[in-house]
């Protein structure tokens, strides 16, 4: 049984996750993490009534009391960064799946993972579908360099782009490289009118209420165009690639960047 701890499980992410390891028969809930809970065990909330879990509101606490293998991250931009290397310091593989990471982060938790020789996932999607969109995206900008991505959100996400709308753009570049799109001379009446720049690509962050997570990656060329779409309707969506990615970092020794480097 791999031993697992879910940080942010109050949250709408922490939520979902924190059933789907309850469920799982390989995985056993250790215990859940969350400076806004005021209960002390999930028994007290009646969804989860037939558990006995314990209920953190600190991250030294979880250490002091009980043994894990993985840490599941869903908690915000703000403190993810010091969750992760905090599990890594204590001997816990993180599976993250928070964003708002900077390059620089993401490098240097790669680099305490190898000291520690200890496997890692930090997924911007968990989505197969997602994945899936990226990598169709990375191909087709070999022969569309010109592209945009609009990701669209709920809007009580606290980061802009989206973790996933920049993995796609750093995907792309990466088969496409520096290319100069649109017109050399256009201007912006108003500030951000051409969205956010990534090596000439533009990202559009729309943000509006009853949607969940949405990118279109919108291709053109001489007289024709392709747009490259994934939805996610439900949170569910994200659970197959937790849940592999709980499973795949236990044979790791070393934290990876993308839920695609385990499929
Ligand atoms: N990688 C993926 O596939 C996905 C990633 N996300 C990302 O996951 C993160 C969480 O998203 P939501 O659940 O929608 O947010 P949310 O706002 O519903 O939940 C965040 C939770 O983190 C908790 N929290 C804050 N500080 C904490 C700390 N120090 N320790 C533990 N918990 C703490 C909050 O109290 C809250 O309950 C976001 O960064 C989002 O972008 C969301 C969906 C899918
Ligand atoms: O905040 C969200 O909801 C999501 N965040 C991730 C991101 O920033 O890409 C993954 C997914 O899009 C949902």
């Amino acid at each position: 049984m791999i031993k697992i701890v879910v940080a942010g499980f109050k949250g709408k992410m922490g939520m979902t996750a924190t059933k789907m390891v309850r469920d799982h028969e390989g995985f056993e809930l250790v215990g859940v993490l969350d400076p806004h809970a005021k209960e002390t065990n999930l028994n007290e909330l009646a969804e989860f009534s037939t558990v006995d879990v314990p209920i953190f509101n600190d991250k030294e606490t979880v250490v002091k009391t009980v043994k894990t293998d993985v840490w599941i991250d869903f908690t915000i931009p703000s403190v993810a960064y010091e969750n992760t290397r905090f599990a890594l310091e204590q001997g816990i593989r993180p599976v993250v799946g928070t964003t708002g990471f900077s390059e620089t982060e993401v490098n240097e938790l790669v680099n305490l993972s190898q000291k520690q020789a200890l496997g890692g996932l930090i997924a911007p999607n968990f989505a197969i579908g997602a994945v899936l969109m990226m990598q169709f995206s990375a191909k087709a900008a070999k022969y569309f360099p010109d592209v945009e991505i609009i990701e669209m959100h709920h809007d009580n996400k606290l980061d802009a782009p989206s973790g996933t709308a920049i993995k796609t753009a750093e995907m792309i570049y990466a088969e496409r490289g520096e290319h100069q799109q649109g017109h050399p001379d256009e201007k912006e009446s108003i500030p951000g009118a051409r969205g956010a720049d990534y090596h000439g690509m533009k990202i559009h962050s729309v943000r509006l209420p009853g949607l969940v997570a949405h990118q279109q990656v919108q291709f053109g060329s001489t007289g024709e165009g392709l747009t490259i779409r994934h939805d996610s309707y439900d949170r569910a969506s994200f659970m197959t690639g937790v849940a592999l990615g709980c499973e795949k970092v236990m044979d790791l020794k070393e934290l990876v960047y993308g839920l695609e480097n385990l499929l």
